[in-house]
């Protein structure tokens, strides 16, 4: 069966087209996906980038399949929540197929890896019911009470994911050797747990050390023959894919920070309702939304992208003077 260019049909096709052709670049539109292509822009975004990279041949794997998973999985995405919806996946899967692209990564992964994260990506928020773990934790929930506190939710988005592969027509796994299955599983797992803001500290110090240990051996490209050092460089990419939103051109920044506020906005107003501490930035009577900006920058984005850059230079110079520069807009903003 043939199917339309991008994997969903489209109200406007030559606009799509317009769209798509940026799909390598930093910085797509992802809202204008979403427009045009029925709130799909999960699908859309994720099986444009498998077939560019012809994954889907190299793995065998049937183009219909592959639309039922990825719709299936799309309809996993809560449209409710304001801010870990199908659009935020469809902007970490784009964010990490430019950064896979990198010239200091080029020739590093394999086809299994690059697959591996490519899915890990655009299920790695799926059912998210827009509460942090902490919420989860502290209301005892049934969600807290499965995963023993740990990662819950990242625990929950991986369980829902490899759940759907079981749906009728969707194991677009199948073809794979079981090899190959256990090896894309495993890489999978440790992406989406590697999402949780508790490995923050851990992702930030790993980098600091891999960027020590070039300088010293004056290696020019990352040419890490063990797994598990290509494995670690895969999860620091898929925590500054989540964590990118700052670093993207300030008009599609200020539609993030709207979804995210109004998403803690909410948990805040549950808490409050249940008379529980607010947590942090979820007051929506005393938030300062662009103080938080600056802080979450200065101590958590800029710390983070620096060091990748630092790895990976000089590819990501220009994402970081984006990040300088929103930073900077949004200090002039605090009232
Ligand atoms: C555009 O704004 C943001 C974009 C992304 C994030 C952010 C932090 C950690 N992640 C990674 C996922 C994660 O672990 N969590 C758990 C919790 C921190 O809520 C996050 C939302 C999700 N994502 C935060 C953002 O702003 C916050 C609100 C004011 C300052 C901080
Ligand atoms: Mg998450
Ligand atoms: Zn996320």
């Amino acid at each position: 069966i043939m199917h339309p260019k991008y994997g969903v049909d489209s109200n406007d096709p030559e606009h799509l087209d317009e769209i798509m052709a940026d799909i390598d670049k930093w910085g797509i539109d992802i809202f204008e996906i979403g427009q045009l292509t029925n709130n799909r822009p999960m699908t859309t975004v994720t099986y444009t980038i498998l077939a560019k990279r012809d994954l889907l041949r190299a793995f065998n794997i049937c183009s219909t399949t592959m639309l039922n998973y990825l719709m299936t999985a799309e309809d996993h995405y809560r449209p409710e929540v304001p801010y870990h919806n199908g659009y935020h996946a469809a902007d970490v899967t784009q964010s990490c197929h430019v950064l896979l692209s990198l010239p200091a990564l080029e020739n590093l992964f394999t086809d299994l890896e690059i697959l591996a994260t490519i899915f890990a990506s655009c299920i790695h928020d799926i059912d998210h019911p827009g509460f942090t773990n902490n919420y989860f934790i502290t209301t005892g929930s049934d969600l807290a009470l499965m995963y023993n506190d740990e990662s819950v939710l990242e625990n929950h988005h991986l369980a829902v994911a490899f759940k759907l592969l079981q749906q009728t027509d969707c194991d677009f796994l199948a073809s794979l050797p079981t090899k190959s299955r256990q090896i894309l599983r495993r890489i999978v797992i440790s992406l989406v747990l590697a999402t949780d803001m508790n490995k923050h500290m851990d992702h930030v110090a790993h980098l600091k050390t891999m960027v020590e240990a070039r300088k010293l051996s004056g290696a020019d490209i990352l040419s890490q023959e063990n797994y598990s050092d290509r494995l670690l460089i895969l999860q620091h990419m898929i925590h500054c894919a989540d964590l990118s939103n700052p670093t993207k051109p300030l008009p599609l920044y200020k539609k993030w920070t709207d979804a995210i506020m109004e998403e803690f906005f909410r948990q805040g107003d549950a808490e409050r309702e249940r008379e529980l501490d607010i947590s942090p930035m979820c007051d929506r009577l005393t938030a300062t939304v662009e103080k938080s900006q600056v802080g979450f920058i200065d101590y958590i984005v800029h710390p983070l992208w620096d060091t990748w850059a630092e790895l990976v230079e000089p590819g990501c110079r220009e994402i970081i003077e984006s990040l300088e520069y929103n930073r900077d807009w949004y200090y002039n903003a605090v009232p």
